[in-house]
């Protein structure tokens, strides 16, 4: 599909509009429509199944959705539609970059080559795919150096420096999730989507996440949208959170309209339909009697 280029939306990155997914008789996402701000940290939150996960690998085109569009705009104004695009495009030409709940790295590999095998695409390009490309003719030498910059760029910014000659599975957890991302920005991504980035991690791990997840919003203008269940993650990093339950979209506001809002918490009680009015009432009194 060629680019188009529009200048509607331009403060918004993504664009998700009705989007279903179906597995057999299974709705998985119902209709769901919500919208990534540009330079926005946005968290997908939900209870175990709500489809959250699925959302993720439609955008990043691991599935395709059933129906729905899925617009990525570039700061240039490009837009992709992602739900046309083969996955691989999805990260190299609408520049989208993930992370996954389980770490998938090159755990054998050092922590520098991780960060240079994420460079891959460019430098074979910068090769001309050919031998002597590889040897230095050519573009190849100035697009080596420059991708060592990068990676030693994201090594500094993911607190990484001291271990870069170390194989990557000899890291601590914590360590090998900023890895992670430091990878994923390596591919110069205008949109990072992370799964559950604070899973597993210890208290100062955790803050070590959000320090780098900040510094990567403050200076690269990334948009973030990520999953996670660490309300404390949620609460104090992003600026817009959706909340989803078996496949549809409960709420939608800032951390604070959302941490009140009587379905969210319903939903994460796992009340059934019939008692949140019940519980939405209780929380209405909560909330009038703090006031
Ligand atoms: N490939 C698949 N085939 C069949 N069903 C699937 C598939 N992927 C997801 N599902 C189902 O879709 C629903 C949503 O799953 P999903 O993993 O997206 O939820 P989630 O919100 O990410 O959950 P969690 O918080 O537990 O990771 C679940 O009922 C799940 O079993």
């Amino acid at each position: 599909m060629s680019p188009e280029t529009s200048s509607m939306n331009s403060d918004v990155i993504l664009k998700v509009e009705h989007l279903s997914m179906k597995f057999g008789g299974l709705m998985a996402i119902n209709d769901l429509s919500f919208d990534v701000r540009r330079g926005d940290i946005t968290a997908l939150i939900g209870p175990n199944g709500a489809g959250k996960t699925t959302v993720f690998n439609c955008i990043t085109g691991f599935y395709k959705p059933t129906m729905g569009m899925l617009t990525m705009t570039q700061k240039s104004g490009q837009q992709y539609l992602l739900e046309r695009l083969p996955d691989f495009e999805i990260t190299k030409t609408a520049k989208v970059a993930r992370t996954f709940q389980n770490i998938r790295l090159f755990s054998g590999l050092t922590v520098l080559e991780n960060l240079l095998v994420a460079q891959h695409n460019k430098l074979m390009k910068a090769s001309g795919y050919t031998v002597l490309g590889l040897v230095g003719i050519g573009p190849y030498k100035a697009e080596a150096q420059n991708a060592i910059e990068i990676a030693r760029h994201w090594l500094e910014m993911a607190d990484l420096v001291d271990r870069a000659d170390d194989p990557a599975g000899d890291l601590p957890y914590g360590a090998q999730r900023r890895l992670e991302i430091a990878r994923a920005m390596c591919t110069g991504p205008e949109l990072l989507c992370l799964d559950e980035p604070a899973a597993g991690l210890n208290p100062r791990e955790s803050a070590a996440l959000n320090a780098l997840l900040r510094n990567i919003r403050k200076e690269t203008g990334t948009s973030l949208l990520l999953i996670e269940h660490d309300m404390s993650v949620v609460m104090e990093i992003s600026d817009h959170v959706v909340v989803l339950e078996y496949g549809q979209k409960i709420s939608d506001g800032t951390p604070d309209e959302v941490k009140n809002d009587p379905k969210v918490i319903a939903a994460y009680l796992g009340v059934e339909d019939e008692e949140v009015e019940e519980v939405i009432s209780v929380v209405e009194g909560l909330q009038g009697g703090a006031n």
